[in-house]
This record gives structure tokens, sequence and C-alpha cells, in this order.
């Protein structure tokens, strides 16, 4: 064949074609190695057949074209170019031979998407997404031979509405969803696949999402593939890329559910998001403009912050996530694929038996007097992912818990479940004995429990068995059953006493216990639970077993008014506790409560948060208060055992037992049988007292100390614990920049702070973009389930501009400057704090107390938020930036 009108040899393996001059075709002023080349298949859009006429004079030209990219060959090889190679055979016969054999072994690339679903925002950035798609995009598409059906956003939310209620055949149809414009609308793909899946809907699973930007900041796509070229993400798309990326979901105390694949910003960021809305008109500069504006400002914000810090792994070890990470690679992400390409892998869908199918394992049980809900997702994966812990406090109306699966594979542990529709079932009569409770052997388990209403105090309470697992995972169970039929026996028999099940269940029998004291049927019983680890059950999943559970239900006093008597889980800390709480039969729905990061999940009841760490006699004198029947409530349960002392938001660091009593006005409410959107309404007052050898006197609470706090502020945000005693604790000075307090670990491995500060970044990925081309965390990964907490202590303006050109030009490490902190976390809780310095003006409100978060470039209003990493939440076409080393050049 000819070659740029030179002979040369032209060959195929199974994993490229590649082609080199002959001995004799040039002469001595060519350079022959200018003329070779080896393109492999994976990066060959397809192969064409040209039949053109050269000319009249001359035979009918048989060439055809290679339609692939070419890397810049020197400097950053990110930047992607569309590339033809012409080769002229002798014949219309061997060209169609040739193309033949190209396009059929791209036909065997099984990554190759063939449809796609493409939205397209028509006002991101400067407005020029339309014509980016129609020019750069849509042409390289065209060339891979994959059909695309184009949608134009309308409104805000559109494609995350389509994404989400657009029927699974139809959904299933297509390979990928493609974002064209800003980080905004990938982010509505993304949310709204998430949210199908926690629907259960196994489609979604296997759906990839792509970026080509067009938007203002476009930092998902710079995070991805190292640039912001529109032509290189439409080719990583087109070439069937795929990559697992963890993803932040962060559930604000309003019920909101935001997620995010870079970063969530508190203070200088939201400020600047905030405002620059108000300057859409200048299009990607007003960030420049606001920016200035806000560092001028200098604003400071006083916040609460618990965290929990990501174990040591050897993403550690500073190096930067590429194509190559070893990091994300020794996950179980990236695996090698055939013929040598690396192919990503997502743990999610290939690591589990039956590979392919995801695997399914929500498991929850929630009851109330009229019937047994079903099918409370989970809807992470990862193993910090779910936080049943929050069910296991909340003593009282539902016993209910979680399943998990997990599986561990290449030295990681990959968690994936699938969540099922919630479903009522008619309650009739006595149930059968329910369980459901997946573990693998990754370590990580789970219980799920479940009660309903035994006819006669002293009989079993039965529950009801919900445990829905795709065949692979039924084998599982089979093996997960016996370790969860040992641990939960006693959560459905009075009086009996066992031992959690390794790594888990502390939630499954707090919420045992709670759920035994569900009446329902007009008998009343009461049910005490004493909680291994704490009331904060969260530990007893995730952290280190609990010393012992024990649960136990007993008869409810003769001539009890009908209704139910519950009481919640006990603290570990040396605190134990009993509730009594009278109410009707009405449900008393203290899951809702009790799963504040599902709020999407679990239906517009579950908006009202609870904190893990809420001693759970607040759990049910707030339930008391808001069911308002006007009997007589009081609720004394186990402290919650997180064990910060004065934190503010572990108001169970007032750990021994605490006593609530619901206020009157609470109690002037009769007719409120279901939890408003926000407890913030309710004044609750709480008496606590600090137990002997509470969790909390590990935070510095003096053993045995007292302490009393009433609360008006509302309980969510956790100012319950600024009674004596609790508070004595933090105060200790010390952290970032000597304004926030010094840190304080609790037993469950919980790092509470409070302080002041200009910033709060929580990045999830590296966080790449033209203001910040390493990236905010240059040493972040793409798939390594955790996150990176960013704290800026209050500081002057110049060192605030260090802090930022140290972002801009080199990326943050933890105590790069002395006034901040970069920590690996897994999960964060932020509440805002009374108080913060911040100047005036017209473009913002002079007198807002709290900032706003900026989430992935999309405002959230409500500063009152738990984040937590869901590991490879989805699945996207890209391969990660490449380095020169490893970019592969065709010569
Ligand atoms: N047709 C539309 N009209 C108005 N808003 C829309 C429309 N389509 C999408 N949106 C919303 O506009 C917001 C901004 O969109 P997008 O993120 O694409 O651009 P951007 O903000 O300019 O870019 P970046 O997020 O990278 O800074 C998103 O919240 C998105 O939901």
């Amino acid at each position: 064949m000819r070659f740029q009108g030179h002979r040369v040899k032209v060959k195929s393996t199974a994993t490229h074609v590649s082609w080199k001059a002959v001995n004799t075709a040039v002469g001595c002023c060519v350079d022959r190695r200018k003329l070779a080349r080896r393109v492999p298949f994976d990066e060959v859009l397809s192969a064409t057949a040209l039949n053109k006429q050269t000319g009249c004079c001359y035979a009918r030209d048989h060439s055809f074209v290679i339609h692939t990219f070419s890397r810049p060959p020197s400097g950053d090889p990110n930047t992607w170019r569309p590339e033809e190679y012409v080769l002229t055979a002798a014949s219309g016969e061997a060209v169609r031979e040739w193309v033949a054999l190209i396009n059929g072994r791209l036909q065997a690339l099984r990554d190759r998407p063939r449809n796609l679903l493409v939205y397209v925002n028509p006002f991101s950035g400067a407005r020029r997404a339309r014509h980016i798609w129609e020019r750069v995009a849509a042409p390289l598409f065209a060339r891979a031979r994959v059909a695309v059906t184009v949608v134009d956003t309308a409104k805000m939310d559109h494609a995350k509405e389509m994404v989400e209620c657009m029927k699974a055949e139809e959904l299933a149809g297509y390979q990928g969803v493609v974002a064209v414009g800003g980080d905004g609308l990938f982010q509505e793909v993304v949310a709204g696949l998430l949210a199908r899946r926690a629907r259960g809907d196994v489609t979604a699973h296997r759906i990839r999402v792509g970026h080509i930007p067009a938007g203002s900041t476009d930092a998902v796509a710079y995070t991805l593939h190292g640039s912001r070229c529109a032509a290189t993400a439409a080719l990583h798309i087109a070439l069937g890329d795929r990559l697992s990326l963890d993803a932040g979901r962060m559930a604000a105390a309003d019920g909101t559910v935001r997620h995010f694949v870079c970063q969530a910003g508190y203070g200088f960021m939201g400020d600047v998001m905030r405002f620059s809305e108000r300057l859409r008109f200048m299009g990607p500069v007003r960030y420049d403009v606001t920016g200035a504006l806000q560092v001028v400002r200098g604003a400071s914000y006083r916040v609460a912050l618990s965290y929990r810090e990501a174990t040591s792994t050897t993403a550690d070890v500073q190096q930067l996530c590429t194509t190559q990470c070893e990091v994300c690679r020794l996950a179980g992400i990236r695996v090698q694929g055939p013929h040598g390409a690396t192919y990503h892998r997502s743990a999610t869908t290939s690591n589990l038996p039956g590979s392919g199918a995801p695997a399914a394992a929500a498991i929850a049980v929630t009851t109330t007097s009229g019937g047994v809900a079903l099918g409370t997702p989970l809807g992470g994966a990862g193993p910090h992912a779910a936080p049943p812990g929050m069910h296991g406090g909340g003593g009282g109306g539902h016993g209910h818990g979680h399943g998990m699966v997990s599986s561990a594979s290449a030295g990681a542990v990959a968690l994936s479940s699938t969540p099922q529709p919630s479903r009522h079932v008619p309650l009739q009569g006595p149930l059968p004995v329910s369980l459901a409770g997946l573990a693998g052997p990754g370590g990580a388990s789970g219980a799920a429990t479940a009660d309903t209403t035994p006819a006669q105090p002293g009989t079993p309470v039965h529950g009801t068995a919900h445990a829905t697992s795709v065949a692979a995972v039924q084998a599982w169970q089979a093996q997960a059953m016996g370790l969860f039929t040992s641990a939960t026996a006693g959560w459905f028999t009075p009086n009996s006493h066992t031992s959690a099940p390794p790594g888990g269940g502390g939630g499954g029998a707090a919420g045992g216990a709670g759920g035994a004291g569900n009446a329902g049927n007009g008998s009343a019983r009461s049910a005490s639970g004493h909680g291994g680890t704490s009331g904060d059950a969260a530990a007893g999943w995730l952290g280190p077993p609990p010393p012992a559970l024990t649960t136990t239900a007993v008869a409810a006093p003769p001539g009890a008014p009908s209704g139910s008597l519950a009481t919640g889980g006990s603290g570990a800390g040396g605190g134990s506790g009993q509730g009594l709480l009278r109410a009707p039969s009405a449900p008393l729905h203290l899951h809702h409560l009790a799963a504040p990061s599902f709020p999407e999940l679990c239906g517009p009841l579950h908006t009202a948060p609870a904190y893990a760490g809420m001693p759970a006699g607040a759990f049910t004198a707030a339930a008391g208060s808001i069911n308002g029947t006007g009997f007589p409530r009081s609720g004394a349960g186990g402290g919650g055992g997180s064990g910060c002392g004065g934190s503010p938001r572990a108001p169970s660091s007032l750990t021994g037992h605490a006593t609530g009593t619901t206020a009157a006005a609470a109690a002037a409410a009769p007719d409120q049988l279901q939890l408003p959107p926000s407890l913030s309404s309710h004044s609750v007052p709480i008496t606590a007292t600090a137990g002997a050898g509470g969790a909390g006197s590990a935070a510095g609470t003096p053993s045995g100390a007292s302490a009393s706090a009433t609360a008006s502020q509302p309980l969510y945000k956790g100012h319950l614990a600024s009674g004596p005693g609790g508070g004595s604790g933090v105060e200790a000075g010390g952290g970032a920049g000597g304004l926030c307090t010094a840190p304080v670990v609790d037993a469950e491995g919980w790092t509470h702070v409070e302080g002041e500060f200009a910033s709060i970044m929580c990045v999830v990925t590296p966080c790449r973009s033209d203001k910040s081309k390493r990236g905010i965390i240059p040493n972040g990964h793409l798939c390594d389930g955790r996150m990176y907490l960013v704290l800026v202590a209050k500081c002057a303006h110049p060192n605030f501009l260090r802090f930022l050109i140290r972002l801009s030009a080199r990326g943050l490490v933890d105590r790069c400057l002395p006034h901040v902190r970069v920590v690996p976390i897994t999960a964060l809780r932020v509440s805002p704090l009374p108080g913060g310095h911040y100047l005036g003006g017209c473009l913002w409100d002079a007198g807002a107390p709290e900032s706003a978060w900026n989430v992935d470039g999309e405002l959230l209003h409500c500063a009152d938020v738990n984040v937590d990493v869901l590991r490879g939440a989805v699945e996207v076409f890209a391969r990660g930036p490449e380095t020169p080393a490893a970019a592969r050049q065709h010569r």
C-alpha cells in the first residue's frame, strides 16, 4: 500500500494495525521512521473506504481511511486531536478486505457504545453547548458509528427528571448518557441514575455517563481526562473508555440530597457560587469577579464538624491518579483487559459472583401499626456507605435494619446493594419470623430486624423477612444467615441475650429493641434495648464489634394505655437506659429520624434528620412531642454514646443515660401524627445526666459528671449538649490556626471539631480545573472510596490569598500552610454555629449568618449537612489522565 505517497507494508495483529516503509520506498531525504505507524484498535473509531477518482487521467484511487486520534508529540498528552490515516491499496478488493477486517475488530470491543442519549444544555457557560455538540462531538460520534438521541434541556433538572423517570426498556437501549454542558448538567444525569439505582433499577447500573465540556468550569471533564477539550472528551466516549468514579453524597437537613464527583465547598467556595449566580450574564468570568470580591470580604463561619478519618491505605502514598493508577487498580476497579489493553471495571458490576448483574441486598423492614413497610433501600457502595447506625438509636416506632453485601476482591472490599422499592404489606396476624441480613467475607455485615405485635407480652416478637438478592448474592446469604441467626435471635425473643456478629449488628440490635416496643395492636408493651456500643449504632455496623448486645422486651404494666411503650438502645459507655413513651397506636415513624442520609429513598417522611449520637431519649421524646396525643410522655433512653464531650453534634456525649421529657408546647399539637419536614419548629427540652464511665469521659467529659442542658435549638442541630460537663471537654484550643477546638475522637472513630473557618471543602476526586490544573488534591484518586476534608481556618487576607495561590498553582496537601488542614475522610457532618465574621455589601446578604454549599457548581442553601462517599458510584466514559510516559504514540 501507499501512505503519504510512499510504499509501506501494512500488517494487522489481534490488537493493532501497523505499517512501515519498505526498504526501497524512500530516498535518503525521507526519514523512514516518520512513515511508520502503530495504531491500536482500541484507539480507532472506524475505517471507511474512499471511492474517489483522483483525476480524469488517472485510474480510480483505491484508498481507505482509518479514523483515530493523535496526541501532541510533546508536552501534555491529554489534548487529543482527531486524526485520519489514508492508505491506498492496489485494488478495490483489498480495500474492502482491510476495511472489513478493521471494523470487525472494532465490533469485538465490547465497551464500545452503539447508542447514546445526549443532553445538551443550551445555557451552559458561554451558551456554546449546542455549537460544540454540532461542530465537535456529533461528527466524531458519526465517525465511530454511534447512534445518538439528542435532547436539549428546557429547564433546570430536566435531564435528571428524564433519566430518573424514563422507562427501563427505553434506558436499556442506551449504553450511556452524555451531558454536553457544565458540571451541573453532568451532576443532574448522575443524580438521575443514582435515583434509579436506589429504586432497584438494575439497568441503571451499567449505564455510563460522559461529559463533553461546554460549561463555565468543567471540572468534571478536566478531572476525568486531564483537559477541557471537547473533542478529547467526545473521543473518550466514542472509544468506550470505562472507569468507575467515586461520588460524594450530601444529605442536607432540609431533606435535599446532592451528589458530587469533584468537590463541595462551604464558606469561600459557597459564597463565590452564591453571588456569582447573580452575575451569570457575565459568563465564566463571573467566578473571577466574585472570587476577588469574596477575598476582600474575608468571611469566616463558625461550624461544628464531625468526620470519620479514612483508614490508612496505599492511597496515602503521594501518587498521582492517572490511567495507570496503582491505587485504583489495587482496589479492583481497573483490571487488565484482553490483548493487554487496560479496561476499567467497576467493582459493583464485575467483581461479584454472577458478574454483570448487580448484587441486590436491600433489606429493611419497618413496621407500623397498620402494616409492614418493606424495602428501605441501601444506597451506597463501600464500607462506609450505608449509615445503618442511624437506625439503631431510634427506639420506639420501628424495628428495622439493613443488609449489605460485601465482597473482598483484589485487596479491597467492594460493596454493592440494590434497593427494592418500598412496599406496604397489610399486617394480617403474626408475620413469619423475620430476618434479613447478608454478610460477605469482606468483614462488613449488617442485620435487619423487624417487629410486629405479639398478642401477649412475653411471646416472641416476630418479624418480617425481606431479603432480596440476585442469585449470586443468595449464596452469600446462606453463609450469612448463620451469622445473623445467632446474632439476631435475641432481638426477637424477649429476655434473651446474644452477641453481636463481628463487625456489625449493633444497629439492628438497637432497632430491634425499639421495634419490639412498637405496639400497633392495642396491647401495650415496652422494650428496653442495651446496645453493645452505643445508641449510635453505626459503631456496631462499621466499627469494632460491640462487646455484647442485649435485648430485652418486657411486658407493659397492667392497665397501661393502649399504645406503645418504647425505648431505644443504650450506650456503651456504661450507661443504660430505658424509656417510656406513651402514645396511641399511631405510627411513630421514628425511622424518619433514623435515616437522614436517605431521605430521597425513604419518602417525604424521612426528611427530619437525626444524627448518630443523639440520645435515644431524645428520639423518644421527640416522637412523643410530634405525636402529640395528650398522654403524658416521658422518655428515657440510653445515651447514644458517641462520646465527644460537648460537641454539639454529639449530645449523647452526656452518656450514661439521658432522660427526655417532651415540651408542653409539643403536647399542644395533638393532631400532628407525622414528623414535619424539619424539627426546627419544635423545642424539645432534654435533661441529660452523664453517667459514670460514659463514653463522653473519653472525650473529656469528667467521668460521672452531671450535665443538663435544655434545648431550645432545633434538635438536629445538636445543641443539646451545651450543658456543663458535656461542654467541658473540647474547648481546649489548638487545631487549625488556633481557631478551632482540639479535635476529639470518640469511641466510634468520629473526630469532632468546632471552629471558625474561611473555607471548608470536601473533595472526592483530585478536582482539576483551569483554576487548579494539578487539582485541588493532586494526590487524590478517582475511585478510592475516600474524600479529602480541606479546612482553612479564619485568617488574614494575605494568608487567604496564599491559600488560593497554593491551591491554584500546586494543589493542597496537609499542612501545606499553617492554617490549612487536609484530612482523608469517609464521612462528614457539618453544622453551622452562631458567629462568624464578614463584611456586608450590595452583592451579598449582609446579615446572612451562614454560607451556602457549592456542590460541584450547584448551590445548596442548607448549611447543615451529612456527607459520605459512594465508592465507584458511577461508571464514566474515561480512562483518567495520561502521563507523557504512559501515553501511546502511534509512531
Ligand atoms: N434549559 C435550561 N435552562 C436553565 N437552566 C438549565 C437548563 N438546563 C440545565 N439547566 C441548569 O443550569 C445549571 C447550570 O448548567 P451547567 O452546569 O451545564 O452550566 P454552568 O453552570 O455554566 O457550568 P459549570 O457547572 O461547569 O460552571 C444547572 O444547574 C442545570 O441544571
